[in-house]
């Protein structure tokens, strides 16, 4: 029994680190994850063209579906084991939700192999993804809001304290993302500097529930930028004609919203920094089986 899922990634509106609320939104860059299950009880994990990176994040994914769910698919969760591979588009440690689109996509995909997929609300497929992520310590707060993003599509806000959905909402964008050349993992992120700027982060979610979604980013990245020692100049080369820009999740990757046209003014100037920079559109369908 073989599943098939693949999830998108994130960008940022609100980063979750100063208060525990975020807010996130799916944009086209994707994960694919298939699934094998296996009779052996074991759980192996494979990164395609990574072979040195983690793999626990998707072995513990697996692993707590099949834990949670085997039952319900009428088998033994003693005897069902899974090898997972992951292909991903999406730069890893990036500000880009590598990880929780790794999560999204392994849970569903075990599901499609369970075949009992149609069976399981999305938040909570998405919940087993966050668990998964604290249990192995790639997350902070464990990303719900990266998480149901990615999941659900659209634009999500949620609180990561109590992984809640306070809100969703369906946006048609263009997307400009630079990552620049590092990685900066979001489980060693300096939370006593984020905490400072949680009166910034406050502001942030006023706007982001008033559906202000591009003032919100703008202020949340000066913000982070100064709590994590980013730079703000990709910032101001974007501004002010771009609708809302930031820095996405803890770096090192920038993204901004706006019209087209003056995104494609903006990547002439991000194009002249190191690293990579990509025009894409937001995602408002979020992670979805496909058939192997
Ligand atoms: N395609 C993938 N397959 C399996 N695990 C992944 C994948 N992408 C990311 N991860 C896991 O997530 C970790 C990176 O998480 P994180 O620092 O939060 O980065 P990001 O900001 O991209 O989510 C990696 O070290 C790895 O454990
Ligand atoms: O680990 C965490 O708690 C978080 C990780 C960040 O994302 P990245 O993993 O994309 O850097 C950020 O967006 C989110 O609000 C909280």
């Amino acid at each position: 029994m073989d599943g098939r899922a693949v999830a998108p990634a994130a960008g940022t509106i609100l980063t979750a680190f100063a208060t525990g609320t975020g807010s996130a939104f799916a944009v086209d860059l994707e994960t694919t994850a298939t699934v094998e299950l296996t009779s052996d009880g074991e759980f192996v994990g494979e990164i395609d063209d990574r072979p040195e990176e983690d793999t626990s994040l998707i072995e513990r994914c697996a692993e707590l579906t099949v834990d949670r769910y085997a039952d319900q698919a009428g088998l033994n969760a003693d005897d069902v084991g899974a090898r997972v591979l992951t292909e991903s588009e999406i730069p890893m440690a990036a500000g880009l939700t590598s990880s929780s689109a790794a999560a999204n996509a392994t849970v569903l995909a075990t599901l499609d192999a369970l075949e009992i997929v149609d069976s399981v609300d999305r938040i909570d497929a998405c919940r087993l993804g966050v668990t998964a992520a604290r249990d192995v310590g790639v997350t902070t707060t464990g990303a719900f809001d990266d998480a149901s993003a990615s999941m659900l599509g659209g634009v999500t806000i949620t609180d990561n304290d109590t992984d809640t959905l306070l809100q969703r909402e369906e946006v048609d964008w263009h997307v400009l993302v630079y990552t620049p050349p590092e990685r900066a993992y979001s489980g060693e992120t300096d939370m006593d500097a984020c905490r400072r700027i949680a009166p910034m982060a406050e502001l942030v979610e006023e706007l982001a529930l008033d559906s202000r979604y591009g003032e919100a980013m703008t202020v949340n990245g000066f913000a982070y930028c100064g709590a994590l020692e980013f730079s703000t100049a990709p910032m101001l080369e974007a501004m002010p004609d771009v609708t809302g820009v930031t820095l996405s999740g803890s770096g090192p990757s920038y993204v901004a919203v706006g019209e087209r046209a003056t995104l494609e003014d903006v990547r002439e100037r991000w194009d002249d920094r190191e690293g990579t920079t990509r025009l894409l559109e937001t995602r408002t369908d979020g992670t979805q089986t496909r058939s192997t």
